[in-house]
């Protein structure tokens, strides 16, 4: 991917280019000193910078948008990447650097309800969220037509307890094809391995129709009626080889009451299930998230 151009009002015809900076560390003194001050030594500019400094845990996590001129996309990203290495060496950092505003290659998994996919073709249609659909994958035939309609690869998987192995291997192949950079399962109800979850770990996130922690599993508006619960909710989260306990990134709940039966309650939160996935998805393509543990930092 390359970084976009800009030019700024100063030097009119300056090439700049802009990306995101995600760094995270041990709190100490001086982070945002020597972060600013990398900056300063390229002619940056900041856009946008955001941190939280988490006293529970004493490390430090910034978000920064910020444009570099430059001769070429090429020597500034090298020269971004070399400066950040000495960074991390002094400092013990994790960080990554992504071109902003480069939309993601995703790749959607999708079993029988196509709500999510739906919203998520709109959204991608209409420019809302930051993602190219490089694929559609699904272990039904149904959503073909649809698809190819929007001119998207189709790939009709079909999993079963003997084929599982050859179908996850078939979906690693089209991630590798398509340079997919995301995987969304937008109701995607077949459980991924633990060698799937932890080749994808960190660019697979998934719809749960429930607020976790409740109801994990399947059916959990069935779970939701037999409780007898007056709010319902959604959980867009990382996936992990624990169902539904990765990382949550999104959630969305509404109000329900006793006249809604378990269907009534699946038909109300096709909504909230859309909205916390399309959240989850921008802020993810938009470089807003940080994996703590098994928690999240969404830097807004
Ligand atoms: N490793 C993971 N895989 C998947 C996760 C996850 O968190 N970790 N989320 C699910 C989606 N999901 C709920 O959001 C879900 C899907 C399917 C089932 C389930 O029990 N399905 C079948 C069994 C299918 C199978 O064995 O593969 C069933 O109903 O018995 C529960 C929850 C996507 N995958």
């Amino acid at each position: 991917m390359t970084a976009t151009l800009s030019t700024t009002p100063e030097t009119p015809n300056a090439t700049t280019y802009e990306y995101v900076l995600n760094f995270a560390c041990a709190q100490r003194p001086g982070l945002l000193h020597a972060l600013t001050g990398l900056l300063v030594e390229f002619e940056g500019n900041i856009i946008e910078l955001k941190q939280f400094d988490d006293p529970r845990s004493d490390r430090y996590f910034l978000r920064m948008h910020f444009s570099v001129p430059g001769d070429s996309p090429e020597t500034v990203d090298a020269g971004l990447r070399e400066r950040l290495t000495r960074l991390e060496t002094d400092l013990g950092a994790e960080w990554s650097l992504n071109p902003h505003a480069a939309r993601r290659r995703v790749l959607i998994m999708a079993s029988k309800s196509d709500h999510c996919l739906n919203d998520l073709l709109y959204r991608s249609r209409v420019g809302s969220l930051p993602i190219e659909i490089a694929a559609v994958v699904s272990n039904h035939p149904d959503h073909r037509e649809l698809i190819e309609w929007h001119g998207i690869p189709y790939f009709h998987v079909p999993v079963d307890p003997q084929n599982k192995q050859v179908a996850e291997g078939r979906l690693l192949e089209l991630v590798e094809e398509y340079d997919v950079e995301l995987v969304i399962l937008a109701r995607y109800m077949q459980i991924l391995s633990d060698a799937l979850t932890a080749e994808l770990s960190g660019k697979a996130i998934n719809i749960h129709h429930s607020f976790l922690p409740s109801f994990k599993g399947s059916k959990p508006y069935h779970q939701a009626f037999e409780r007898g619960v007056k709010t319902i909710g959604a959980t867009a989260h990382y996936v992990n080889e624990e169902l539904d306990e990765g990382p949550i990134i999104s959630q969305q709940v509404m109000q329900v009451d006793h006249a809604f039966g378990p269907e009534d309650l699946a038909a109300a939160g096709r909504d909230s299930e859309c909205k916390a996935l399309a959240d989850a998805v921008k802020l993810h393509c938009e470089s807003r998230v940080f994996v703590d543990g098994n928690r999240t930092i969404i830097l807004r």
